[in-house]
């Protein structure tokens, strides 16, 4: 039988090279996404040497023409398409005071953009295949509960987890299921990233700044990328076929809803 066919964006670091990993390591054939290449080949390298099948696409998922062309070389390529992990996004750091029409354009055309975008050209490929798919959004605690500091990317976040409601719904009727998952406090570039810079702004170091995010976990411990990509996997897998529209929250217990 061929294998099942993955795209994952934003997998040349962090959460998405841990679900592209993931995916790999379960059986699917994986199209590694970003807007540069060199990342995604060491990625996919990783995928080869323990056996798994990986592409390296090249696409900015801010820009629709390019994010279409990623998903029908994929199909091109690996012969399917039956799974789109939304994953790529920005987070500056934005207090209230200081946000610009450029952060706005910048967080949204990337963190929404490319979630409507991804949606849209999985779903053409879905229906010229003729059969449906999974779609699967990178939201965040910050999307479920506003995150100081973080308007202009919080918000995108919130706005995820309605594209993936609205587009569940829209979407039901082929099968095809949209659902998200909200990472916690997640050990990544972006969060280090964020950590410092946060620490920075209140006079404080980057352990103040990481602390200001992580107090609150119930876990009491910062997440793994893995972490996350055990929850995506589940998503990407049949054990999930009856669930759309939910926000997964992998955030060591943040919240309780
Ligand atoms: N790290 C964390 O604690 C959390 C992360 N998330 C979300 O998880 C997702 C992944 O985050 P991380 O791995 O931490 O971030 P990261 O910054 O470490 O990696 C993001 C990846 O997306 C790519 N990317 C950015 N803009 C792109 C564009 N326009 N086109 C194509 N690729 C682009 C980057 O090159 C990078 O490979 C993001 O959507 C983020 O908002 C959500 C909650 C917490
Ligand atoms: C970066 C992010 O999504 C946080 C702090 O939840």
């Amino acid at each position: 039988m061929s294998k099942k066919v993955a795209l994952v964006t934003g997998a040349g670091q962090g959460i998405g090279e841990a679900i592209a990993k993931r995916l790999a390591k379960d059986g699917f054939a994986v199209a590694l996404v970003a807007r540069h290449a060199d990342a995604l080949e060491k990625v996919k390298q990783e995928i080869e040497a323990e056996g798994g099948q990986a592409l390296v696409v090249t696409a900015d998922v801010a820009k629709r023409d390019e994010v279409f062309a990623a998903v029908e070389k994929t199909v091109a390529e690996l012969g399917d398409f039956n799974v789109i992990v939304n994953n790529a996004g920005v987070a500056p750091t934005t207090p209230i005071d200081t946000v610009t029409p450029e952060d706005l354009d910048y967080v949204y055309s990337i963190n929404v953009g490319g979630v409507i975008w991804g949606t849209q050209a999985a779903h053409a490929a879905f229906k010229k295949l003729g059969h449906p798919g999974k779609i699967i959004n990178a939201t965040s605690q910050a999307g479920v509960v506003g995150n100081p500091n973080l308007t202009v990317y919080s918000s995108s976040k919130f706005a995820i987890r309605g594209i993936t409601q609205v587009t569940a719904r829209e979407l039901a009727e082929e099968g095809t299921t949209v659902n998200a998952f909200a990472p916690g406090i997640v050990k990544t570039p972006m969060m280090y990233d964020i950590a410092h810079k946060v620490g920075q702004n209140a006079g404080k170091d980057d352990e103040w700044g990481m602390q200001t995010f992580a107090k609150d976990i119930a876990l009491k411990r910062l997440s793994e990328a893995s972490d996350v990509a055990n929850a995506v996997a589940f998503l990407a897998g049949p054990d999930s076929d009856y669930i759309t529209g939910q926000t997964l929250e992998v955030d060591g217990g943040m919240q309780f809803h």
